[in-house]
């Protein structure tokens, strides 16, 4: 039986604090659907040759928040795409302009200590060095996301593949999702 694919109207931005798990549902939603998917993080890793954390640490906030928005900006001038946002991007005035006028956002909500438990590694993302430091970044992007956010979906007890399937609902709900062929 052949699979349903589908067509981006819009490019989806998937924000929300670090271990909401936007990266991991980019990739599910993605394979689904038979859609690109990018994620900024990854792009940058492979255009700068370090991980995101060293990127973080050697261009600083500022630095880093102006790769994301030229990433941003590669991004919504190809084929609409689901991509997969660092979590500090709506830091980036220039990146939440492109969020707010290029597309849909998705806020993955997640709390900041469901997102420590799920981060393994806390040396592979900033500010995981004391629960204080991620608790108070928490509190202060939370207002941005939900400033930005077309749709928010909760990740709390939800897998990842849950959170795609309701994602992809609301997604052709909105009219943003449109099936191509049977
Ligand atoms: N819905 C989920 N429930 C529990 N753990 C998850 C979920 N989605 C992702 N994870 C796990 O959380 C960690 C961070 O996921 P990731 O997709 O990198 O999040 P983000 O890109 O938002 O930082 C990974 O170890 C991943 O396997
Ligand atoms: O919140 C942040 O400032 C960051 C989040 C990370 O992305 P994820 O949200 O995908 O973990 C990554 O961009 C970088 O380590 C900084
Ligand atoms: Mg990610």
């Amino acid at each position: 039986m052949e699979r349903t694919l589908y067509t981006l109207t819009r490019p989806v931005f998937l924000i929300g604090f670090m271990g909401a798990g936007k990266t991991t549902m980019a990739r599910r939603l993605a394979r689904e659907c038979g859609l690109i998917c990018a994620d900024t993080d990854r792009c940058m890793e492979r255009k700068y040759g370090m991980s995101a954390k060293e990127l973080y640490e050697q261009a600083g906030e500022e630095g880093f928040r102006q790769m994301e928005a030229e990433t941003l900006e590669e991004f919504v001038q190809g084929e609409p795409r689901i991509i997969a946002c660092g979590g500090g991007i709506v830091m980036g005035e220039r990146s939440r302009e492109i969020i707010r006028t290029c597309g849909f956002a998705v806020y993955v909500h997640v709390t900041a200590d469901e997102s420590a438990e799920r981060i393994s590694n806390h040396d592979s993302r900033p500010f995981f060095h004391s629960m204080e430091s991620v608790r108070s970044v928490n509190q202060v992007r939370v207002p941005l996301y939900e400033e930005l956010a077309d749709v928010t979906v909760d990740s709390s007890s939800r897998t990842s593949g849950r959170m795609a399937y309701e994602v992809k609902d609301i997604l052709v709900k909105e009219g943003i999702l449109c099936p191509v062929r049977k």
